[in-house]
């Protein structure tokens, strides 16, 4: 046992503190990369500018054109933008990371991405590293055994100027997973019936860190589908220590180190000591966790698909069920389906891409359903083509769109209509948050590709083959 044994958060934040937290003023944190896009950085370069301040370190910093940009182009390529502000938004950004010297990602890059597919991507995302990004699913890096979490457009400002953020220490939570995941059971059905588990607040204040043999086991892509969602648990950031899956994902990438090897021999010793405390523990047992889908207008209001929608807690929860014409005692098994969207930060990489066309193939979308498939990166895009992916998700009736966050967050041009039901791979099911009125059903790709052919929401298992 190590002298003074430490979580894997203690490590990484130790190693990132420049002035300690006091009673008084939180701590003073050195920011190893500092993502950005479009729609929470303008006003940050405004007073940079306003101030005569220098962006203090070009090179930890990484930008993309995401949230805003649409995944439809007219005849000639050019982007299809949905209204004047998001073309502005998108041209505000080219100018800005081009005036500071910013490596960035625009409509010109192979690169681009949905900033938490893109970073990973090309290396940029490393263990050990803190990241942030003014964007609360930052904490998809956590997946490479990082601390990372999203920050507000102040923040960004200062991270800017200063490459260091001001921050108070968040208590340790083990999520720690035993047995074994039970067959069609994906990343994504972990971390809901995780939030499900410890509710949308369970997370707030701390740190999370997935441990078990099932987070062992589950590829770089999982991992960031379920860190992806900490935040929504209410955690600052959830991480898995680096191991083997890791290193083998990240060597050869752009942004890797020259000396991967030493790199490596660093980025082992990111661990948490045995012996070490967590200031919580939550115990799951994996075998039990389902196919899941969520009932209700936030993340924790998910279930297994084929299980009884819970009688509503309180009002909040009534009000819930209502928005989303659904009933206890139903299950969401059999709800019918108006739109389907695979893809966000959550569930758009290639593996995702892979196991939507793996169920699409051969067969046909049902006519009351517009399903889009959206890539998370142009890389994304690229490899999935160059497998024959778009061809196979084509043929069966949906939609192979450009890489962005799309019906995610419906602010660049995709979205539903009211009323409709959108069986969605992303990680928010707000009320409005895929349009007006929109009802937004979460789901792992499996399930979304299966409920696009179906016509109504299923499990693979439920689809009739
Ligand atoms: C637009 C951005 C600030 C926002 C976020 O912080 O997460 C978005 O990415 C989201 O998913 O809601
Ligand atoms: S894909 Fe969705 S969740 Fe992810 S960054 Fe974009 S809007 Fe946010």
């Amino acid at each position: 046992m190590a002298s003074n044994p430490l979580t894997l958060f203690d490590k990484i934040w130790d190693a990132h503190v420049v002035t300690p937290e006091a009673a008084a003023n939180p701590a003073t944190l050195y920011i190893d990369l500092h993502l950005i896009h479009e729609v929470t950085s303008p006003q940050a370069f405004t007073v940079l500018r306003d101030r005569n301040l220098p962006v203090r370190r070009p090179d930890r910093t990484l930008a993309t054109i995401d949230h805003s940009t649409p995944t439809l182009k007219d005849e000639d390529g050019a982007p299809l933008y949905v209204n004047a502000q998001a073309k502005t938004q998108v041209a505000t950004l080219l100018a800005n990371t081009a005036e500071h010297g910013v490596e960035t990602h625009g409509w010109d890059s192979d690169n681009r991405g949905v900033v938490h597919v893109m970073g990973p991507e090309l290396g940029a995302t490393q263990p050990g590293m803190t990241i942030v990004c003014g964007d609360s699913h930052t904490s998809t890096h956590g997946a490479f055994g990082a601390i990372a979490f999203g920050i507000g457009t102040t923040q960004v400002g200062h991270v800017l100027a200063t490459q260091c953020l001001l921050m108070r220490k968040p208590k340790t939570m083990a999520i720690e997973l035993t047995g074994e995941l039970v067959d069609g059971v994906t990343p994504k059905d972990v971390i809901l019936a995780i939030i499900a588990e410890i509710g949308v607040g369970g997370g707030t204040g701390y740190a999370l860190e997935y441990r078990g043999t099932v987070f062992e086991e589950m590829s770089m892509a999982g991992r960031m589908t379920v860190c992806n969602m900490s935040i929504e648990a209410g955690a600052r950031c959830g991480l898995i220590a680096p191991d083997e899956t890791t290193f083998d994902f990240l060597r050869g990438r752009p942004h890797s180190p020259e000396d991967f090897d030493a790199a490596v021999d660093q980025w082992r010793k990111l661990t948490t000591d045995e012996g070490a405390t967590f200031d919580k523990i939550v115990r799951m047992d994996a075998a039990t966790i389902r196919p899941m889908a969520t009932y209700g207008t936030h993340p924790g209001m998910a279930a297994p698909i084929d299980a009884p929608i819970p009688n509503p807690a309180n009002e909040a929860d009534e009000k819930a069920l209502s928005y989303m014409q659904v009933t206890a005692g139903q299950t969401m098994a059999g709800q019918r389906v108006d739109r389907v969207f695979i893809g966000s930060c959550t569930n758009a990489r290639l593996e995702d891409m892979r196991a939507a066309a793996n169920i699409l193939s051969g067969r046909t979308v049902a006519t009351s359903v517009r399903a889009i498939v959206v890539p998370g990166s142009e890389s994304v895009k690229a490899a999935a083509e160059a497998e024959g992916l778009h061809e196979i998700i084509m043929a069966s009736g949906a939609e192979w769109r450009e890489p962005g966050c799309s019906m995610c967050i419906a602010m660049n041009g995709d979205k539903a209509a009211p009323g409709e039901l959108v069986v969605s791979t992303s990680n928010r099911n707000f009320a409005g948050r895929q349009g007006p009125g929109a009802r937004t059903v979460l789901a792992s790709p499996e399930t979304a590709a299966a409920s696009a052919i179906a016509g109504v929401v299923t499990s693979v298992a439920g689809l009739a083959s």
